[in-house]
């Protein structure tokens, strides 16, 4: 079984863990994630699936095979130099770091050390989640075929040039979230009209997965889907001139712009601190 240890035992490490434990890839005891002391919901996180937790980084890596990279952006650079002693050829690194260009990884490890970056989602949790990857300049055949293994095995996985990164950052990586807060505000509208909170949520959600469910199986094109539903003076057409009247896909779009340049101004910022 896969030994895999989490540099950060947050949010994204603990959904991948659970994801890849209900996806049969590994166990909760051939895992290992690392957090700082006082945070106590990583380390009850990680209880909950039967791994292990440490605040020692170098113990992560000694305890397994793919280490992946799960703390925040600006603390990468500190956790690999406390880690670093404890790489061995076995190891294989995977990114999930937000804006951490492969080169800045490549900088703070060993050299010839094989490194993957990568972008999932929190959806990786229920096994819906969706990802990209690229390769390090060290990375081979194989290592590509673990990450997409991995990914594969919660959700979708995409092998990607690098420069798109950001830009997949700020669609999937930020878009769990955009999506919640359109469910909020679904269910808010509902509400307002009159239906009970809990079946507004409901029917909020499962309208969201209906919808991608159908962009992904049908492959239809999304305004084909939409037209579909939009009958000649009907309830949706009223519906979609009020969202359109309140600029719903210029806020979208310029959502991207600003989640995309805020990753890239991350990579440069850790690159000046260097
Ligand atoms: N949350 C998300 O939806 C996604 C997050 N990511 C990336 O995943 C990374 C982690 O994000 P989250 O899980 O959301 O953050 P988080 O704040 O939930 O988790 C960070 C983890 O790092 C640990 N940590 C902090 N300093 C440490 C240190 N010096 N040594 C060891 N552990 C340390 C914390 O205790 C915590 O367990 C980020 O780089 C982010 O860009 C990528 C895709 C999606
Ligand atoms: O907001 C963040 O920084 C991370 C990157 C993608 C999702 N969450």
């Amino acid at each position: 079984m896969l030994k895999v240890g989490f540099l950060g035992g947050g949010r994204m490490g603990h959904a991948m863990a659970k994801g890849f434990i209900a996806a049969g890839l590994t166990k909760g005891e051939h895992i290992i994630a690392s957090c700082i002391p006082e945070d106590k919901i990583s380390v009850e996180s990680f209880k909950s699936i039967g791994a292990t937790s440490t605040f020692s980084n170098p113990q992560v890596v000694e305890s397994s095979d793919v280490v992946i990279i799960a703390v925040k952006p600006t603390v990468v650079r500190t956790v690999l130099n406390e880690a670093k002693p404890a790489i061995k050829d076995r190891h294989l690194f995977i990114s999930v770091a937000m804006g951490v260009s492969l080169k800045q990884i490549e900088q703070a490890v060993p050299k010839g050390t094989r490194v993957i970056r990568a972008m999932p989602n929190t959806p990786a949790l229920v096994r819906r989640g969706a990802s990209v990857f690229v390769c390090g300049s060290s990375a081979n055949e194989s290592d590509a075929a673990i990450t997409k293994k991995l990914f594969e095995s919660v959700g979708i996985c995409e092998q990607v040039p690098e420069y798109l990164l950001d830009a997949v950052t700020g669609l999937s990586g930020s878009g769990p979230a955009y999506i919640y807060v359109l469910i909020e505000a679904l269910a808010d509208g509902a509400v307002r009209m009159g239906l009970p909170r809990d079946l507004a949520y409901k029917l909020a959600a499962q309208t969201v997965v209906g919808a991608g469910q159908m962009v992904l199986d049908t492959k239809e094109h999304p305004g084909q889907l939409k037209d579909n539903v939009t009958s000649p003076a009907g309830s949706t057409a009223a519906g979609l001139y009020w969202l359109e009247k309140c600029g719903y896909r210029s806020a979208v779009i310029g959502a991207l712009e600003a989640a995309t340049n805020k990753c890239k101004e991350m990579g440069k910022s850790i690159e000046q601190s260097s």
